[in-house]
């Protein structure tokens, strides 16, 4: 490997107490919430078929128009606690705000800039309200902040003339200078997701994003920062020069998964997903599949198994409501994760051969071994394969245990685990697998 002075500062995980709990989640909930939620993904009567809150970037949306829409916010219905008690009734542990998004406008009233709730008709500060509320519910809070700021007049996407580099200088300071302000406002903030990384003249910017990094880990001790907040001197992002992660943990998941545990390369990692295809912010016409509660929970399985947390997005409309679609989501959701959450919090990788019928976890404290069953096989004969010197004594339905289930040895180290349910299986359910290990 190569020195580098603004590569990752650490290999391998993190140890400490505060990484320890970010890594034992299991479940979050994004918030994608701003001025974009007004139109809707919609603009004088046209559908805009790109991710509502990039509306602005749509050649049908006036950027005027679209930059004068916070003089109408003023959601009437918005109720941080309401928010904060659904999310604690889904069984999320921690939740993911966006302080700003792309567009530049501040949710909560920043100093640095006029483009904020403050000059709205609604007036009041959203994130201070949502910090308190999820704080009170005892969800922990991480705030999304977007590099890219279309409404700063010294962004730029790529610097290409001396003007744009002194503009640029005045768009980093304004960058740590907000960043700096959050951490203050809100110092119960245990994360910051960045997002909005990828331009050019972001990833030139390696010893400046390393040191207001390094600044911000100061002002919070055991701040947490993914691996999208920064490049290093060569202008790789999430993984240096040496494919070494950069930041506490990856962030290359949006809206996809890890197959296998080698695809993770050992990382911590967070998944963050829709409900539908690929809208953040609020779309009032969602077009093509709206995941159901099953795939969701597989989704949220799989990523535990796999040594990941499942972060789940929410787009409130323009008055503020939680629309119904998420509203019913988030209520199977808390419905199976009241029964089951002890296969998700503080879970994660079993290195036994995954199945088809579904994914092992086990609790990293305890050693608890479940098998979340997701594909029942006709025969109602579940394939269990371990390691050498691992004998299955015992395993019985999470949900009752009581019930004995056959496990029938039909190869060295390999078993039937019999299991005919009563009644159709319409959610994944859970079997508790106890071992004995010998030397
Ligand atoms: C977490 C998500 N990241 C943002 C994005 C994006 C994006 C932009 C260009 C190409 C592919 C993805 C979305 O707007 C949302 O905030």
């Amino acid at each position: 490997s190569i020195t580098l002075k603004h590569g990752a500062h650490r290999l391998g995980k993190r140890t400490d107490k505060q990484m320890q709990t970010w890594r034992n989640y299991g479940l979050g909930q994004f918030i994608h919430w701003g001025v974009y939620a007004i139109p809707g993904g919609h603009w004088e009567g046209k559908y805009y078929p790109g991710a509502a809150e990039w509306i602005r970037s749509w050649k049908e949306m006036p950027k005027e128009a679209y930059d004068n829409l916070y003089k109408q916010f003023n959601p009437e219905k918005f109720n941080a606690r309401g928010w904060a008690k659904q999310a604690k009734e889904m069984g999320a542990k921690y939740v993911i705000i966006t302080t700003k998004h792309h567009d530049g406008f501040c949710l909560w009233p920043s100093k640095y800039t006029d483009y904020t709730i403050a000059k709205s008709p609604y007036k009041k500060d959203i994130i201070g309200q949502l910090v308190d509320a999820y704080d009170a519910e005892g969800i922990d809070v991480y705030l999304y902040f977007s590099i890219i700021d279309w409404n700063h007049p010294g962004y730029r996407s790529s610097l290409k003339t001396e003007a744009d580099r002194k503009e640029y200088e005045d768009f980093k300071t304004f960058t740590r200078n907000q960043l700096v302000e959050l951490l203050e406002r809100y110092p119960s903030t245990k994360g910051l997701w960045f997002d909005g990384s990828w331009d050019k003249a972001w990833i030139e910017q390696a010893e400046f994003a390393d040191e207001l990094g390094r600044e911000l880990r100061e002002m919070i001790p055991g701040l947490i920062i993914g691996s999208r907040f920064r490049a290093d001197e060569n202008g790789n992002r999430h993984f240096d020069t040496n494919g070494d992660m950069m930041g506490d943990y990856e962030q290359g998941w949006e809206r996809k998964i890890p197959e296998t545990i080698e695809d993770i390369h050992g990382n911590d990692w967070d998944c963050v997903m829709t409900i539908p295809e690929n809208q953040w912010g609020y779309h009032s016409d969602w077009k093509g599949h709206v995941k159901t509660s099953n795939e969701l929970i597989e989704m949220l399985v799989k990523s535990v198994s796999l040594d990941g947390n499942f972060v789940l997005n929410f787009g409130p409309d323009g008055e503020g409501n939680i629309r119904p679609e998420e509203t019913k989501l988030a209520a199977e959701i808390g419905a199976w994760m009241d029964v089951n959450k002890e296969v998700v919090y503080g879970c994660g990788y079993l290195d036994w051969k995954k199945q088809d019928w579904g994914y092992y976890t086990v609790n990293r404290e305890t050693g608890k071994k479940y098998m979340v069953v997701f594909n029942m096989p006709v025969s109602g004969a579940l394939r269990v394969k371990v390691p050498d010197n691992t004998r299955p004594d015992k395993a019985y339905l999470l949900e009752q245990p009581e019930s004995d289930i056959t496990i029938e040895e039909i190869h060295r180290n390999e078993y039937f685990v019999h299991y005919k349910p009563m009644t159709p299986v319409k959610k994944p359910f859970v079997i508790v697998i106890e071992t004995t290990e010998s030397d």
